[in-house]
């Protein structure tokens, strides 16, 4: 029987669960100077900086030998221009860090009443995310806010928390704040964990941590298959699961979502198949945005590969290399559609070559 990472999996499930109460507190009253454009022109905001604070504090005291490779560092509020936003950081992460949440986690892993940290020890949790990866080894890889761009539009995005043995991923762990509990009921209650370990299966929790539901992604009819994908037509390329979808014959609408809350709507079935293919040159997909996501489909009976059939490998550092795409579906849907993105790529190449 594999392990179990049960320890692991409590301590991410609670950092996970204050990250979200963070995002969530955080996103009614953000202003506009707690959001900074970063290097790559994407956004990032106080809840981003705060929510990777909180996590890494978290993770920091219940396993301090673990590196962590986290999307966020702490360069811009260590700099005079940032000392608004770095204060309003330390303020949101320490008013999470010290709810009093009425769990039996909080003296053990310094959370609580009392327990406040320092400017300079926030900023040295935000840092210990700046890990390269590897193949060996154990690390964290910490999304504090995928889907930064559907958290300012009030839409979806996800905390996603995974834990990497020897570049497989063992646990992964994503709180959903924005995401209805139930797909058939999209204006009933919102906010869920979803919990995928090794061996072991796929769960979705309340936001609180609690009664656990089995996922297993059902097998679709062809009529019934439809696909997940990314809100920003810049991140993943819309028109090619277009082609992908005419030569499958899927009729059904795509599900727009952004974040890897389309993992999670994977895994429970709420749509078939997660296809992201590159739109240009030069973007690599990082670790972090495709971990946890990735185990929880594996668990609940899926497959994920890149757009050859080949494993994503989380051992190569902080990005997966090259960019190929990413397939996830349900096993049967998964080798109709890794066929059908074979052939609309080579009508591409063809198409480019008679250019
Ligand atoms: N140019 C890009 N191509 C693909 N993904 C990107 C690009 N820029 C940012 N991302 C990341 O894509 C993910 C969102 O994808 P999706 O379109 O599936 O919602 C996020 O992790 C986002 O980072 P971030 O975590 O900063 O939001
Ligand atoms: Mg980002
Ligand atoms: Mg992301
Ligand atoms: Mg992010």
């Amino acid at each position: 029987m594999s392990l179990n990472f049960a320890a692991e999996e409590q301590v991410a499930v609670a950092a996970v669960r204050r990250a979200c109460m963070l995002t969530s507190s955080v996103f009614n009253k953000l202003v506009k100077n707690e959001t900074l454009v970063k290097g790559d022109k994407s956004p990032v905001t106080a809840g981003d900086f705060a929510a990777q604070a909180v996590v890494n504090t978290i993770l920091g005291r219940a396993f301090p030998d673990d590196p962590i490779v986290g999307e966020e560092d702490a360069n811009d509020l260590r700099v005079e221009s940032g000392a608004t936003l770095k204060n309003r950081i330390v303020e949101l992460a320490n008013e999470t860090l010290t709810a009093e949440l009425g769990i039996g986690e909080m003296a053990e892993w310094g959370l609580g009443p009392g327990q406040s940290r320092t400017a300079d020890e926030l900023l040295d949790a935000i840092d210990r995310g700046t890990y390269e990866g590897g193949r060996t080894g154990r690390m964290w890889t910490l999304d504090p806010i995928d889907g930064t761009k559907g958290f300012l539009r009030g839409e979806q995005y996800a905390v996603c928390l995974a834990l990497i043995v020897d570049a497989k991923v063992q646990l992964g762990v994503m709180g959903c704040p924005n995401l209805p509990v139930d797909a058939s009921n999209p204006d009933g209650p919102r906010g869920c964990i979803f919990v995928g370990i090794r061996g072991h299966g796929s769960k979705q929790l309340t936001m609180s941590g609690s009664d656990p539901r089995p996922l297993k992604i059902p097998t679709f009819a062809d009529e019934e298959l439809n696909f997940l994908e990314s809100v920003e037509a810049a991140h993943s390329s819309h028109s090619f699961n277009d082609r992908v979808a005419q030569l499958l014959g899927i009729k059904r609408a795509p599900i727009r979502m952004d974040s890897q809350a389309k993992y999670c709507c994977l895994a429970r079935g709420d749509g078939g198949v997660y296809l992201r293919m590159p739109t240009g040159v030069g973007y690599k997909e990082k670790i972090w945005d495709h971990a946890s996501g990735s185990v929880l489909v594996e668990e609940a009976g899926g497959v994920i590969t890149d757009s050859r059939g080949e494993p994503l490998d989380f051992g190569l550092g902080r990005t997966l290399g090259e960019n190929y795409g990413v397939i996830a579906a349900g096993k049967a849907a998964h080798v109709k559609v890794l066929a059908a993105v074979k052939q609309a790529k080579e009508e591409e190449a063809k198409s480019k070559g008679n250019l």
